[in-house]
């Protein structure tokens, strides 16, 4: 299924045990708020986290922010209770962790449909076990499932370090195919896909370098472990104003009486196909979403 055109340039993961950041979240310029019931919280804090998390998703307040709960796998002591309690909360959609199959979400699916979940409600999948980067087609392909109601792929890329022994680089050289692999998973499954974390929230240089990196990929955004790295993501992600410049005058000169008949043409001294016309028209839509999020 194809996902409705909305700027999910930076998605910050906020642990559900922490209610002083469900609060301030309110407050924060991010395009998606990750409520999270997984690793950020420990064990003996589960059950309050779900409830805050619960909680704050009925009472809103949280306005154009897309919000996500993440979940613990079904495989878990808590994976049940929590899918329940956030089908009932209604966020925009749950996120499930450690997706290695199709199969994970469809079991996901099964419990929305059953459990009356409206119809808006999204599944997301964590990218970041070995098996996921295997099945990775198999797993994008589930967007094409409307029954899947599957909408983005997340990056995990502390978990997959972890899993495979692959380290996290400046430039993420081990990392790079599976990114790419994700990438091309996701738009032949029509879903969006974030980068994953960059731990090292002080180091801003950095974290720009991979903001950088994963805009070239081809991510729509990136997840976010703390609020000082919003504003810098929100620019990298967001179309700069030469791209949106580029993008309106290479359609204004499609729709030029002269190249109604043409499939190349000639822009500023560089050869331009009808092909560019429609990449500059997603620039145009994403720069008119994130003017119209406000
Ligand atoms: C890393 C942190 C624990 C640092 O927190 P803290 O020590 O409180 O930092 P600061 O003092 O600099 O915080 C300044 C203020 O900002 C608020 N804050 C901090 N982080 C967040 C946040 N994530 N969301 C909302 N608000 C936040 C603090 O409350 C301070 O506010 P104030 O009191 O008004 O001054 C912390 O940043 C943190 O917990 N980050 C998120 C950690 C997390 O969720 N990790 C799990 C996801 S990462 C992952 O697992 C990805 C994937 O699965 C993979 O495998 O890769
Ligand atoms: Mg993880």
């Amino acid at each position: 299924m194809t996902t409705a055109l909305k700027p999910r340039r930076s998605a910050l993961y906020m642990p559900g045990s922490n209610a002083r950041a469900l609060d301030k979240a309110k407050t924060l310029d991010v395009d998606c708020l990750i409520l999270d019931l997984e690793d950020a919280v420990a064990p003996d804090a589960k059950a309050l986290a779900r409830d805050q998390v619960c909680e704050a998703v009925r009472a809103g307040g949280y306005g154009h922010r897309e919000l996500v709960i993440r979940i613990n796998g079904l495989d878990t002591a808590w994976g049940a209770e929590d899918l329940e309690a956030a089908i009932a909360a209604r966020p925009d959609a749950i996120l499930v962790p450690k997706v290695s199959s199709p199969a994970d979400l469809q079991r996901v699916a099964h419990r929305l449909a059953v459990g009356n979940a409206p119809a808006a409600l999204r599944l997301w999948a964590m990218m970041e076990t070995p098996q996921a980067m295997l099945n990775a087609a198999a797993i994008g392909a589930a967007g094409r499932d409307p029954e899947v109601r599957l909408a983005c792929f997340v990056m995990g890329t502390n978990d997959l370090a972890k899993e495979t022994r692959a380290r996290l680089t400046p430039g993420r050289a081990a990392m790079v195919p599976w990114l790419m692999t994700c990438v091309a998973a996701a738009r032949a499954g029509g879903i969006d896909i974030l980068d994953g974390v960059y731990n090292d929230f002080n180091d801003l240089d950095g974290f720009a370098a991979e903001c950088a990196q994963g805009m070239d990929m081809g991510m729509d955004g990136k997840t976010l472990v703390h609020p000082k790295q919003i504003e810098p993501c929100n620019a990298a992600f967001s179309p700069s104003e030469a791209e949106i410049a580029w993008a309106r005058k290479i359609n204004e000169a499609f729709q030029a009486p002269e190249n109604a008949d043409k499939g190349a043409i000639q822009v500023d001294g560089r050869m331009v196909e009808r092909l560019h016309a429609e990449m500059g028209r997603r620039v145009i839509a994403i720069a008119d979403a994130i003017v119209a999020r406000g």
